[in-house]
C-alpha cells in the first residue's frame, strides 16, 4: 500500500487579507485579528504530518499549476480572466462573492491548487500510488462555473474530475464532500451529468444560505445523481458513523465509481469556529475507512482526497493527521485533544439526527 501526499509551501502563503470575516472595527468592538480562514491552519497541518513522522510513510507527489484549458473544463473564461486580472493588481481582489478577498498572486496559488488535485489524481489513476491526499489551499468546493465564493476561487475537485474523464479514461466519478458547508459547486457543475455522483454531507443551512437541501437531486439525465445529507447542528461521531454506514457506503456501492474524490474539510470538527458540529479525529478516520473500503470494492475504484475547509488551528492538524494516517494505514501519534473534545459529549447518535440521515438514506435506492 502506498499513499501519495502533496503539499507546496506556497499554499501556506495564500493571502486571504483581513477579509470581511471579521475586519477590525473599533466602533463595534472588533480589534484587529487574523482572518479566520488564514492559511496558517493548513500549514500547521502539513507541519504536523512532517514532525509526527507520518510524512516518512508517504510518497511525495509534486504539484503543478492547472493550465487555462484545464480550468476551462469547469469555469467560464470570464471567471478565469477576472481572477487573473485582480490577482495581478497590488490590491488583490475577491473570488466573486465580496466575502472572499485575496492578495496579489492568488491566481498562481489557486491554479496550483487545482493543478495539484489533478496531479494527485494522475498519480492514483496511473497506479503510482494506491491513494493520496492533496493538502491544497485555497479550498474549492463552493466555486461554480462563473464565480468563486466562500473563500473558494477554482473548484479543485471538479477540475480534477473533468481531467480524469477527459485524459485518464475514467468514466464514473463520485465526489464525496464532508466539509461541513454544502458542496454547492460540484452540485451545480455536475447537476445534469449522470457520470458524476455528487454527495454532500453538511450542516443544514450553514453555508451557502438556502443551499444543500434534500430535494436537490440533480437535473434531467443527472436526476438522482446529486445527494444532499443536510444535518442538524450538534452532530458528532455517532451521527457521522451512522451516515457513513447508511448513506456513504451504499451510495458508492450502487454507483460503482471508477474514481472517488473526497472534498475533505475538517470544519465539522469539534473545535471549529465556522460551524456547530462535534466530529473528532476518530470520526474523520472512520469516514476515510468507509470510503476507502467502498472504493476498493469498485472494479476500478480509486480514492483521492483534496483539502477543503477547516479553521481550528489547534484541531485541524490532528484531524488531518488522523485522516491521512487512516488513508495510509499507519498510526504515528495519538490525538492529544481527543480526551478533551470527547469529554464534551456529542458522540451519541440522537433520534433527530438519525431521522435526518434516514431521510437521505432513503434516496440512495434511486442510484444505479
Ligand atoms: O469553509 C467554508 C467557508 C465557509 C464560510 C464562508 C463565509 C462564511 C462561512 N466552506 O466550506
Ligand atoms: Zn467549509
Amino acid at each position: 500500500m502506498s499513499t501519495g501526499y502533496l503539499w507546496h509551501e506556497v499554499f501556506g502563503w495564500h493571502d486571504t487579507g483581513s477579509g470581511p470575516l471579521f475586519p477590525a472595527d473599533p466602533a463595534i468592538g472588533i480589534a484587529p485579528m487574523p482572518h479566520l480562514a488564514n492559511s496558517d491552519t493548513k500549514r500547521r497541518m502539513h507541519e504536523l504530518v512532517a514532525v509526527s513522522g507520518l510524512l516518512d510513510h508517504l510518497t511525495r507527489i509534486e504539484g503543478r499549476p492547472a493550465t487555462r484549458e484545464e480550468l476551462l473544463r469547469v469555469h467560464t473564461p470570464e471567471h478565469v480572466d477576472r481572477i487573473v486580472a485582480e490577482s495581478a493588481s497590488a490590491r488583490g481582489g475577491d473570488a466573486g462573492d465580496g466575502f472572499s478577498a485575496f492578495g496579489r498572486g492568488a491566481y498562481e496559488v489557486a491554479a496550483l491548487g487545482a493543478g495539484s488535485a489533478i496531479a494527485m489524481t494522475e498519480a492514483v489513476v496511473s497506479g503510482r500510488v494506491d491513494d493520496g491526499y492533496a493538502l491544497v489551499n485555497p479550498a474549492g468546493h463552493h466555486a461554480v462555473a462563473g464565480t468563486g465564493m466562500g473563500f473558494c476561487i477554482f473548484n479543485n475537485v471538479a477540475v480534477a474530475a473533468r481531467h480524469a474523464q477527459a485524459e485518464l479514461g475514467v468514466e464514473r466519478v463520485a465526489i464525496v464532500d464532508w466539509d461541513v458547508h454544502h458542496g454547492n459547486g460540484a452540485q451545480a457543475i455536475f447537476a445534469a451529468d449522470p457520470s458524476v455522483l455528487t454527495l454532500s454531507v453538511h450542516q443544514a443551512n450553514c453555508f451557502p444560505p438556502d443551499s444543500g437541501h434534500l430535494h436537490q437531486r440533480g437535473e434531467g439525465a443527472g436526476h438522482g445523481y446529486n445527494l444532499n445529507v443536510p444535518l442538524p447542528p450538534g452532530c458528532g461521531d455517532g451521527a457521522y458513523g451512522y451516515l457513513a454506514e447508511t448513506v456513504l457506503a451504499p451510495a458508492l456501492a450502487a454507483f460503482e465509481p471508477d474514481l472517488v474524490i473526497v472534498a475533505s474539510g475538517f470544519d465539522a470538527g469539534a473545535m471549529d469556529p465556522l460551524a456547530r458540529q462535534m466530529v473528532t479525529s476518530t470520526g474523520f478516520a472512520h469516514l476515510v475507512d468507509t470510503v476507502r473500503d467502498a472504493a476498493a470494492s469498485s472494479p476500478q475504484g480509486r480514492l483521492v482526497m483534496v483539502q477543503e475547509g477547516g479553521y481550528s488551528p489547534l484541531y485541524v492538524p490532528f484531524c488531518g493527521l488522523a485522516t491521512i494516517s487512516a488513508l495510509a494505514g499507519v498510526h504515528v501519534l495519538d490525538d492529544p485533544v481527543l480526551p478533551i473534545v470527547a469529554a464534551q459529549g456529542g458522540a451519541d447518535l440522537l433520534p433527530h439526527q438519525r431521522e435526518a440521515v434516514d431521510a437521505a438514506a432513503a434516496l440512495v435506492a434511486d442510484l444505479r
